[in-house]
């Protein structure tokens, strides 16, 4: 069976991957998934200018629904990643994820990065904060926009942006109209589900400690809204922008679901928290089974082709 996916020239062997943040803050974590059978590409945890330690207490949990986190962006620094990315990106191209503070944070480090040998793939977060008492940059149209025509100015390597869940279709309508107007390599579709709340039954606590206990939802709660936003911008994206599709995935029929939806790579998050890296081997003999099933012995037969009943 073929399951490959090509974005900006690049070709994937394996079209699995860690979703940013997850197995992938030190070099420790980041060879367990260059290394891991099925694992086809990484993404480095999304950096910022200098190390930061993020969030303190307890920042994860996992729930019978998913996990809820509020991280806080910890990561070494973009030197430190952009360091092991040059090092390893002969093995497979590879993800450089950055999420700066502001718009000149995001700037900068994308300047830095053109200037270095790096030549894989940006991933560019726009979960980032933007000015205090404005939504995430996500979800500011006119701040994305300025952001990614500043950054086309200069930046020649092939960029995406990781983009949080939409939920109203006036939204889908306007991220794509932003995006569909940039040389955008790929999209990556859905971060965590913004602030959501989980109980502690024991205690009556919230479970994380960060933000009154509010945190970004991953997992099977995600996965409805994986699969829509990944259906509906690939439904309105120029077919030129490819799909990584996040959220969700436990199996490999979820896996095969945002293929069907529309997505070339699949990125893992909460399952592979839970499970580590053995879970890409898992998930690619369950996914080559559900093919076997469908009598597809290729990615490309299937994804985007999902049918509605009108
Ligand atoms: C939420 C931000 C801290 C602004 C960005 C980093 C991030 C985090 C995090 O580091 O808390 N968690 C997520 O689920 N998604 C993210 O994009």
């Amino acid at each position: 069976t073929t399951m490959t996916a090509s974005i900006a020239g690049f070709t994937f062997d394996d079209i699995l991957l860690n979703a940013a943040g997850v197995y992938c803050q030190t070099t420790e974590e980041l060879d367990q998934i260059l290394e891991a059978p099925g694992a086809g590409s990484l993404v480095t945890k999304s950096a910022t200018p200098m190390e930061r330690p993020g969030n303190p207490g307890v920042r994860y949990a996992d729930m019978a629904l998913g996990s809820i986190n509020s991280m806080g962006l910890p990561n070494l620094s973009l030197d430190y990643y952009l360091e092991y990315a040059i090092a390893h990106q002969a093995d497979k191209p590879l993800f450089l994820s950055i999420a700066g503070l502001s718009k000149d944070d995001n700037l900068q480090m994308l300047r830095e990065i053109q200037a270095s040998d790096f030549n894989g793939l940006v991933e560019l977060n726009l979960s980032c904060p933007n000015v205090p008492g404005k939504p995430q940059t996500g979800y500011d149209f006119d701040t994305t926009r300025q952001i990614l025509t500043e950054a086309f100015t200069f930046f020649k390597k092939p960029l995406g942006v990781k983009l949080p869940p939409y939920f109203d279709i006036a939204h889908f309508d306007m991220i794509a109209a932003v995006l569909n107007d940039f040389p955008l390599a790929f999209v990556n579709t859905i971060n965590s589900i913004g602030n959501g709340l989980m109980v502690n039954p024991d205690t009556d606590t919230a479970m994380i400690a960060p933000k009154g206990g509010f945190g970004g939802l991953g997992g099977a709660i995600a996965k409805p809204t994986a699969l829509a936003n990944v259906r509906g911008l690939r439904q309105r994206l120029n077919p030129e922008i490819k799909i990584i599709g996040t959220g969700g995935v436990k199996d490999g029929r979820d896996v095969y679901d945002l293929i069907l939806c529309g997505a070339d790579l699949v990125s893992v998050g909460t399952t592979l928290h839970q499970e580590g890296p053995t879970v890409f081997n898992r998930l690619k003999h369950e996914l080559e089974t559900e093919m076997k099933v469908k009598a597809y012995d290729d990615v490309a037969q299937f994804r985007g082709q999902l049918q509605t009943l009108d």
